[in-house]
């Protein structure tokens, strides 16, 4: 007996045929060597989406061969040429978005209207740095002695390894390969074993858009450290980029001393929402929504705790609640999809566990708490009250619709909870008082702050954290700085005609 697939399944399955499902090495598409592969899942329902091929350690050297070989022809193309391949991948990714946002619906789990709002946001990466391309200022000084001149030059760093998290596949590809294609870097990318075919799909893209062979190479693994480790200790490598968790960032960082690799770390967070009896109590809980919600929770910039003033504090968590409990639970391609599955059963499992353990510890649940039954790893907005402070969901990172709530009553207190934490990316206050918000920014250790606002995501802004939340930045004026090294010539004053 036959099933004729209907029109939302037909749509789905041309899509997932067209996706690359080799290794992209000096511009062929290509088998691992070994010849292994590996399943990639639907976390709304369990099956296998398609089968791509499973990098190994050769693999992944064979992609450094072919981005060393095009470094230096690479790096010589005029910074003008290198933004226009930008701008064309701009244009490829806008006109090709539903592609782009049922792909990533489909491998992650999101919400399409969701999956639409980071493609928008990825592909703001490429706009940008098709405009910072031709914006790598070096110049030329009289020393202070005037006894010489001082040319101070920037030049490409080099062959760069890219390695991305499963949560945004595309805006975190995006926003390492923007500005190392703007800079003048060769690359290999290694994306997240979960969610490997954006980063395909848009490796072909950037083919499309006049990218040279050997500049991006793509190289899927489901043995990440045994497929990269080798790129690390090898002297070609120039740069590490690495977005995901402190844990493996740590580790990273440990192995990139060896050969004093530059790196870039952009690693987890543990977000305070603060809010100030004077906010603006409907504002906020539009705010808290957004920093909650976003991408289901599973966001590095997520809002892990809301510390609220005891003023307001019933008010905030009454209409807060109203609204977590009011979405809709769904597959991210129904079209009713307000919270998608998260990614796989360890990540609902641990977050189920940080739930009941601060339900043990005496936290009550105002709404959620419990993981939806049936097929993929779906769990609920979630409200906890009552959470004691020393409580491990407030300080892991939780990546997931929960939100506990801790009360404080001066601004000295929601300083010094705020600021409780080994991570250090984001925060958000909502207060009336400017004066406040100025003077708590100032005194929150993050890398990132909403003032009034529950989302800061932008292209054109710095994103990065400090503590150990990591080091560099990426977007903004910055972004392109961290695949630039900084050459200095001294010159003897001119000579006299
Ligand atoms: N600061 C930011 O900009 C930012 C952005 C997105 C996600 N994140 C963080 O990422 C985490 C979620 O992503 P994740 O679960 O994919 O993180 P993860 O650290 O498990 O994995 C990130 C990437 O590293 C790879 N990896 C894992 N072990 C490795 C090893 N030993 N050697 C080399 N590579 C290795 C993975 O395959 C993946 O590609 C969260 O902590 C989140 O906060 C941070
Ligand atoms: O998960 C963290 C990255 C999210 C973002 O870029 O806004």
């Amino acid at each position: 007996m036959t099933f004729a697939l209907s029109e939302s399944e037909l749509r789905e399955s041309e899509l997932l045929a067209s996706v690359p499902t080799g290794l992209l090495i000096g511009g062929e598409w290509r088998q691992a060597a070994s010849g292994a592969t590996f399943d990639v899942e639907d976390p709304a329902t369990g099956k296998v989406l398609v089968s791509i091929a499973d990098a190994a350690a050769e693999d992944s050297l064979a992609a450094l061969d072919a981005a060393a070989a095009a470094q230096e022809t690479w790096g010589a193309v005029a910074p003008r040429e290198r933004g226009e391949i930008l701008r064309r991948a701009f244009e490829l990714v806008t006109e090709r978005a539903d592609d782009f946002a049922l792909l990533m619906t489909l491998e992650m789990g999101k919400p399409l209207a969701e999956a639409k709002g980071e493609v928008a946001y990825g592909a703001e990466f490429l706009r940008w740095f098709s405009e910072e391309a031709v914006r790598t200022w070096g110049r030329y000084s009289v020393s202070p002695d005037g006894k010489s001149r001082l040319l101070v030059q920037k030049k490409p760093v080099g062959p760069c390894l890219l390695i991305t998290p499963w949560n945004f596949p595309l805006a975190m590809a995006t926003r390492k390969i923007a500005p190392a294609v703007a800079a003048g870097c060769t690359m290999v990318l290694k994306p997240a074993r979960l969610t490997p075919l954006t980063s395909q799909l848009f490796a072909q893209v950037l083919q499309e858009a006049g990218l040279p062979a050997g500049v991006l190479n793509v190289v899927p693994s489901t043995r990440a450290g045994a497929t990269t480790g080798p790129l690390i200790k090898d002297s070609r490598l120039r740069k590490l980029s690495f977005t995901g968790s402190t844990e493996v960032g740590r580790r990273l960082l440990s192995d990139a001393s060896e050969t004093v690799l530059r790196t870039s770390m952009e690693l987890g967070g543990n977000a305070p929402f603060v809010v100030f009896g004077d906010a603006d109590i409907d504002a906020a809980v539009d705010g808290a929504m957004l920093a909650k919600l976003r991408n289901m929770g599973e966001a590095c910039t997520a809002a892990n705790r809301f510390i609220v003033q005891d003023s307001i504090a019933d008010e905030f968590t009454e209409k807060f609640a109203a609204r977590m409990a009011s979405l809709n639970t769904a597959r991210g391609t129904e079209p009713d999809s307000q919270i998608g599955p998260m990614i796989d059963a360890k990540s609902r499992d641990k977050i189920h566990s940080l739930v009941t353990d601060a339900v043990t510890a005496g936290a009550t649940v105002i709404t959620g708490g419990t993981p939806v039954d049936g097929p993929g790893y779906f769990y609920p907005p979630t409200i906890l009250t009552g959470v004691t402070e020393g409580s491990p969901i407030l300080s892991e990172e939780i990546f997931g619709p929960i939100a506990p709530i801790v009360i404080f009553s001066t601004e000295e207190e929601a300083v010094r909870l705020a600021n409780n934490t080994e991570y250090g990316l984001a925060a958000y206050v909502f207060t009336r008082d400017l004066n406040r918000g100025l003077r708590v920014s100032e005194k929150l250790d993050t890398g990132m702050l909403g003032l009034n606002a529950g989302i800061i995501s932008n292209a054109a802004a710095p994103f990065g954290g400090v503590k150990q939340s990591g080091l560099g930045r990426e977007g903004g004026l910055e972004g392109i700085e961290e695949y630039l090294s900084t050459q200095y010539v001294g010159i003897a004053v001119p000579a006299e005609a």
